[in-house]
C-alpha cells in the first residue's frame, strides 16, 4: 500500500517521519515538492522517492494534502485527472472542508479531514480527524493507522474542525508565547537567560506530565500550587487583572473564525 505525501514542509515532514518511524517502508511512501532542493534534501534525510503531484497521486493508494490551504485548489485540479475511485484522500489543511476536496476530485474518492499539530514531530501530536461524504469506518482506520507514530487522535463531527484548529492546531503557538514570556520575565527578575530557559521548559514538561497523569482537573492542580496569602496568588491575581481567561477566549474565537474564513478561500 503507497502512501503519497504533496507538500512536504513543517508539517508535512512530521507526518513523513512518523509514518517512518511507525515502520512503514520507505519504498511505500512517495512524497510531491515543488522545490528541487527541498527534494534533494528529503531524498538525502529519509531515503524516501519524491516525484511531481500527479505521479505521486497515480501510484499512490492514499495521498496526503498537506500543502497550504490556498494551495489545496490549484494542487487538486493539477493532481484530478490522476485521482481514481477507491483512492483515500486525507487533507490536513486548516480550514479546507472534506466537500471542498470531494468537488475537485473523481467520484468514489474517499476524502477524510484531519488537524493535526507540531507536536507530531515528537511523538506528541493531537489529530481530530472527520469523514467526508464517501467515507467509511475502514478511511478513518486508515487516517488513524497512519498517524498513530505521530501522538494521540480523536473522531470529531467536521463541524468541529473550525474550533479544533482554535483549540489544538494552533495550540502549540499559545504554549510557545507562554514560555517566551516567561522566560522574558525571569531575564527581568535577574535570572540568566539559560537559566530562566530550564526552569520554564521542565515546569512546562511537569506540568504537562501532571495533569496528563493525574487526570486531575487543572482548577485542581492550580489550586495546589496556590497557598494562602501566597506568591501564586499574588501572581494570578495580576494575570487575572490583565483579563487573561477573556484573552484566550476571543484569541480562540479569531482562529476559528480564520478557519471558517479559509474555507471561503479567503487570501492571505
Ligand atoms: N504548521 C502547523 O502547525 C500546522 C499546519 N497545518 C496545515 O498543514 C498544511 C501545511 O502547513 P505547513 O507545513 O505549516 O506549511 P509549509 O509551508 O511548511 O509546507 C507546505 C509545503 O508544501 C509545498 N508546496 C507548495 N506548493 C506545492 C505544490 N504545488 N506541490 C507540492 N508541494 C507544494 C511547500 O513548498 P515551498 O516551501 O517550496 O512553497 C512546502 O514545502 C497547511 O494547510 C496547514 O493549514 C495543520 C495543522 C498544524
Ligand atoms: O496557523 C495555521 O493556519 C496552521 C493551522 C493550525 C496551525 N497552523
Amino acid at each position: 500500500m503507497t502512501v503519497a505525501i504533496l507538500g512536504v514542509g513543517v508539517m508535512g515532514e512530521a507526518l513523513l517521519a512518523g509514518i517512518l518511524q511507525g515502520g512503514r517502508p520507505v519504498s511505500e511512501v512517495l512524497a510531491a515538492e515543488k522545490r528541487p532542493e527541498r527534494a534533494a534534501e528529503l531524498t538525502e534525510r529519509y531515503g524516501i522517492e519524491v516525484v511531481d503531484n500527479a505521479e505521486a497521486v497515480k501510484r499512490a493508494d492514499t495521498v496526503l494534502l498537506v500543502v497550504k490551504p490556498y494551495d489545496v485548489g490549484p494542487v487538486l485540479d493539477e493532481v484530478a485527472a490522476s485521482a481514481r475511485p477507491g483512492q483515500l484522500f486525507v487533507s490536513l489543511a486548516a480550514g479546507i472542508t472534506t466537500s471542498f476536496v470531494e468537488a475537485r476530485l473523481p467520484g468514489g474518492v474517499a476524502v477524510v479531514r484531519v488537524m493535526p499539530n507540531t507536536p507530531a514531530l515528537v511523538g506528541e501530536g493531537m489529530a481530530a480527524i472527520s469523514p467526508g461524504s464517501f467515507s467509511g469506518d475502514e478511511h478513518l482506520a486508515e487516517a488513524e493507522d497512519l498517524l498513530r507514530s505521530t501522538g494521540r487522535s480523536v473522531r470529531v463531527p467536521e463541524k468541529q474542525q473550525d474550533a479544533v484548529t482554535a483549540v489544538s492546531g494552533s495550540g502549540p503557538a499559545y504554549v510557545f508565547m507562554v514560555a517566551e514570556a516567561m522566560i522574558e520575565a525571569g531575564v527581568h527578575l535577574g535570572l540568566t537567560r539559560v537559566t530562566a530557559t530550564e526552569l520554564v521548559v521542565q515546569t512546562l514538561t511537569g506540568s504537562a506530565a501532571l495533569l496528563r497523569e493525574t487526570g486531575e482537573h487543572p482548577t485542581v492542580l492550580r489550586e495546589r500550587v496556590t497557598s494562602p496569602g501566597g506568591t501564586t496568588a499574588a501572581a494570578l491575581r495580576k494575570l487575572e487583572e490583565g483579563g487573561l481567561r477573556a484573552d484566550f477566549l476571543v484569541a480562540l474565537e479569531a482562529a476559528r473564525d480564520r478557519s471558517r474564513a479559509l474555507s471561503s478561500g479567503e487570501p492571505v
